[in-house]
């Protein structure tokens, strides 16, 4: 029956004694990490925590089987669920079917990161995990932005989130999600809280988009985070060293300084609408952010050693260290940068004609 017990079965027939969870005849598919919540009183407290008003119209990404719709039902105006999995679409509707909730429900059979998003005011959700980081910044590229979001996240995902400079966990994803939005750790949730049990903790996340949007271009923000990141305890003075680094940024002032002359040095009056506007456009390109944000040390596509003998390379190179020296990020390392030095950075290298997006 519908939204009724959840029930264990033996795989039949692999010999391996796996367990099969099952909803109402429909087994859950980890691939599409379905795991649900079991514990009304977490169902609950994470509701409550929303703060969700009797005007809200309500988002909930992955409604499964309806545990969280129900209570979001009770407390919202209206809730527009968007569910990948039409076995799980079918549950929901036969479970709100004729109930005095379902002219208030709106369910949409598809992959939230592909589909267009309607208006609303507050995101609830638990989650597929994986796909946390397009889907954080889907979210906040949405417009017009949303008073908040509540979602459940693997731990780690989540304390990535709300890390600060020095943290072990701040990473790529920290300062990135930072930049767009307020990010606050609500509450921890042990695995036993879902069914099946993940192999992993879990935490509630409160994301409060920042109003106005920071009026940065994200693709030059992001850009110079990823290098700084690339590895996070290196110097800055060495990362700036790093030949490929070298290559790739002096390509991009060449082409900036032939974009510069083309235009005749005319001052362009909407330079900081059309950055404004970037922001939006290039948060929901960037949806490789988990997988940088945790291979910090690691993802390393740099060259060691200084640029080649080259002329202009060279003197590019004083170019990058002139700019570092200046603002006296020479020793400075990524793990413990905030987001104002950051943004003074970035200012920095602008004002040399140095850009980070090709
Ligand atoms: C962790 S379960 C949460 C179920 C329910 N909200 C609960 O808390 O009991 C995640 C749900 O998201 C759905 N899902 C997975 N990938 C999705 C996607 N890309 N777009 C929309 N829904 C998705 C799954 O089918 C599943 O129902």
């Amino acid at each position: 029956m519908a939204g009724g017990k959840v029930r264990k079965q033996k795989r039949g027939g692999t010999g391996g004694g796996g367990h099969q969870h099952y909803q109402g005849g429909v087994p859950f598919e980890k691939s599409k990490g379905q795991h649900i919540l079991k514990n009304p009183m977490l169902v609950e407290t994470i509701v409550q925590k929303s703060g969700i008003k009797p005007t809200d119209v309500v988002l909930e990404i992955g409604p499964g089987t309806g545990n969280l719709t129900k209570k979001l039902l009770e407390a919202a105006k209206s809730v527009v669920a968007v569910e990948i999995d039409p076995r799980m679409v079918l549950e929901l509707q036969r479970r709100f079917q004729g109930t005095a909730h379902s002219t208030r429900l709106k369910v949409i059979n598809g992959d939230v990161l592909r589909c267009d998003l309607p208006y609303f005011d507050i995101c609830v959700a638990n989650i597929p995990y994986q796909i946390s980081s397009p889907l954080t910044f889907k979210l906040l590229s949405h417009r017009p932005a949303f008073r908040c979001a509540v979602i459940m996240f693997q731990r780690e995902f989540a304390m990535r989130l709300v890390a600060n400079p020095g943290d072990n966990l701040y990473c790529r994803l920290s300062v990135n999600t930072q930049l767009l939005a307020r990010v606050h750790h609500l509450l921890k949730v042990g695995r036993n809280n879902f069914r099946p049990p993940p192999k992993v903790d879990s935490s509630v996340v409160r994301i409060e988009p920042r109003k106005p949007p920071p009026s940065v271009s994200f693709k030059e923000w992001d850009g110079l985070v990823r290098i700084c990141f690339n590895r996070k305890n290196k110097t800055l003075g060495s990362l700036f060293r790093q030949k490929t680094i070298i290559t790739h940024l002096e390509k991009n002032y060449k082409t900036f300084q032939a974009l510069q002359a083309s235009l005749k040095g005319s001052v362009d009056g909407n330079k900081e609408s059309e950055d404004d506007i970037s922001v939006l456009a290039c948060a929901t390109e960037d949806q490789g952010m988990e997988l940088d944000g945790e291979k910090d040390d690691e993802d390393m596509d740099l060259e060691d050693g200084d640029a080649g003998g080259c002329c202009d390379g060279s003197s590019f190179k004083e170019k990058l260290l002139d700019v570092l020296q200046q603002g006296d990020f020479m020793d400075k390392r990524a793990s413990k940068l905030t987001q104002v030095d950051f943004l003074y950075l970035l200012s920095l290298f602008h004002q040399a004609g140095i850009h980070f997006s090709g």
